[in-house]
This record gives structure tokens, sequence and C-alpha cells, in this order.
């Protein structure tokens, strides 16, 4: 208030109604203010549109940073400037985001990459703390890890991590292993501040190999307490979370002629139950032909936005090299 231009007159009368900052002379009316300072209405003018003029020197924010604060607008980067830009920034620090996609399409090598950007002061897209790697499936992919690490090239003011060391892998082979790991493990490492990021690889094996068809209801059960759970850490710890999803072939009239699903109809696994519970839902597809970089070629990959809330939906070209998946400047 102090550093409004405003009379010293105005000035006083404000500060005998108590309203000590912008945000006070903006939650009343005109009237209102008449009526606590005692000023003219022209008075009351120039108050307003000097705190507005205050105001709107700040950035736009939105309601959920509104609601939530300035955090949950954060994102944390992909480790490439070209999937960034798609993602707007990265993954928001505050939901969970699902990446389906074929076998091979390189869901793991994003998740890895995310392991590592994490690690990156804030300035450079990070979040500055560790990850949890939650392998339902695989084993953990600890040489490409390590080749990761290798190739990265690194900003110059950073040279003092080491990154493995804050890579928290966990194998759970069982529904009741991954609740476990989730409701208590891992929020031990999220309240000691040691990761800010969760990834689950892959979500649809455990639910795929231990229900039947027929067991859909305890099946969904079991898919909303597992997804409150992710919602719930990723909330209280404001902590992205990224679920690595399979996909299902989706057959039509046309295609069961063919003995087959055609290549490109293809879902997340898990149905709509789930589809209702992440914030952002992205899929890797591997397309036809390759690409070349230097000495390396790659299958060509398309990182595609399909729902979220702040995107559009659009998607990049993108390819595997040794040093990570990175999107394609100019789409092949
Ligand atoms: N060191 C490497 N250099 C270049 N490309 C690699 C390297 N390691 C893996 N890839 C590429 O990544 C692909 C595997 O990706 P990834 O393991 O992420 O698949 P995925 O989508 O997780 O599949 P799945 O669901 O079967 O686990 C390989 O087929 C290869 O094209």
């Amino acid at each position: 208030m102090e550093q409004l231009e405003l009379s010293s007159r105005i000035r006083a009368a404000a500060r005998r109604a108590n309203l000590s900052s912008v945000g006070d002379v903006l939650c009343f009316s005109g009237r209102d203010l008449q009526r606590l300072t005692g000023l003219s209405r022209s008075d009351i003018d120039q108050l307003i549109q000097a705190a507005a003029a205050a105001a709107s020197r700040s950035r736009p924010i939105t309601a959920l940073i509104l609601t939530r604060g300035f955090e949950s607008g954060r994102r944390l980067s992909l480790g490439c400037p070209v999937l960034d830009r798609l993602l707007g920034g990265g993954l928001p620090v505050g939901g969970v985001t699902e990446l389906a996609g074929e076998s091979g399409a390189g869901k793991t090598q994003l998740g890895l990459q995310l392991c590592l950007s994490v690690q990156y002061p804030p300035h450079h897209g990070g979040l500055g703390s560790g990850a949890v790697y939650i392998c339902t499936e695989d084993r953990f992919p600890s040489r490409r890890l390590q080749q990761l690490i290798g190739q990265q090239r690194l900003p110059t003011d950073i040279t003092c991590l080491t990154f493995t060391d804050q890579i928290y892998i966990e194998h759970t082979a069982d529904m009741a292993s991954l609740q476990t790991c989730l409701s208590r493990r891992v929020p031990v490492l999220l309240a000691r501040g040691l990761v800010r990021l969760v990834v689950v690889d892959s979500v649809a094996s455990l639910f795929r190999s231990e229900f039947q068809a027929s067991d859909w209801l305890e099946r969904t059960r079991h898919l909303l307490s597992f997804s409150s759970c992710l919602h719930n850490l990723s909330q209280e710890f404001n902590t992205p979370v990224l679920c690595i999803n399979q996909v299902t072939g989706v057959f039509s009239s046309s295609s069961v002629d063919s003995l087959g699903p055609l290549s490109s109809s293809v879902s997340p696994a898990l149905g709509l139950a789930w589809a209702n519970q992440v914030l952002v839902r992205l899929m890797m597809h591997r397309l036809q032909g390759t690409v070349t970089h230097g000495d390396q070629s790659s299958a060509l990959r398309r990182l595609e936005v399909v729902f979220a809330p702040h995107l559009a939906q659009d998607g990049r070209h993108a390819a595997v090299w040794t040093e990570g998946v990175r999107g394609l400047e100019e789409d092949a």
C-alpha cells in the first residue's frame, strides 16, 4: 500500500480503514470503500485504479493455482525442449499423468529420463529431488539408466549430482506389495524430501494378471483405491506421478475379417474406470519408418496428448537415441 501512487490524504484514510494491502482494496466494492474510508467517489476511483495497476504487474494466474498455491503451476521437464513445449513445460506436479503405448514405444525410456530431470534444480526444469521407480513387471533397466546418465549434456552449474543415489527402485510382484509400497514406503520418501517423482511401470500388468474378466467389480474397486492413493500422494506432496500403461487392441467389424486389430486401433488398458482417474493422458506410438541422427538410427515415434485440462490435443514426432527420448524439431 505504501508504494501506491496516492496522495497522503487518501493513503491515511486507507490506513485508518485497515486496508493494509492491494488485495484488501480490491476485495471491496467502490461503495463499501467509500463507507469504510469516508473518502469521496473520485478519491475512491483513484485508490482502486492505483491498486489495480499494482496488482496487474504480476502475471495472471489460474483458479487451480489460486486454490492449491503456486507450486501446483510448476512443471517437471522431460529433459527435451521439444517435448516440454508440447506439454506446456512438462508434467504437472500435482496430478497423475498416464503414458500409454505399445511394447517398445519408448515409455520406460521416458520414465527413466524423468528420473534424471527431476534431480535438476528448478531453474533447469527439475524439482531438485529424487525419484521412486516402481516396477511391477520387468526388472529395472539399470544398465540403460547408467547409459542415460553417461550421455547427459549437463548444464555447467550441475556438477555435484550422482543421479543413481537419488533413484529408489521398488519391485512389486503383486497387488498387496504394490499397496504396501504406496501406502508405507513411498510416503516416507516423499515426507523426507528424498523424492519428488513417482513412476509406476506399469499399472496394467498387475490388474490384468490378478483379475479375470468376471472379477470386474472387484478389479474396479482395487483400481479406484489404487488411483486414490496415487492422487493423495500427488496432492499432499505436490509430486508428479507418472503411470505407464499398456494398450489393448480395438477390434472393429472390418478388423475381425482381417483376424486382428488394426495397428493404429489401440487404446490404453484398464478402461473407463481408470481413464477417469488420470489428469493427463499421453500416448506414445511407434510408427513405420526410421530417422537418423549422426551414426544412430531410431524407429520413428510420436508422443500424443490425448487429454489434459491445460493442453490442446497435439503431438510431436520423437526418436529414442542413446542420450534418451528426443522430440524432432520438424515433423518428419
Ligand atoms: N540404448 C539405447 N539406444 C537407443 N535406443 C534404445 C536404447 N535402449 C532402448 N532403446 C529403444 O527403446 C525401445 C524400448 O523402449 P522401452 O523399453 O521404453 O519400451 P516400452 O514402451 O516401455 O515397452 P514395454 O511396454 O514392452 O516395456 C527399444 O526398442 C529401442 O528402440
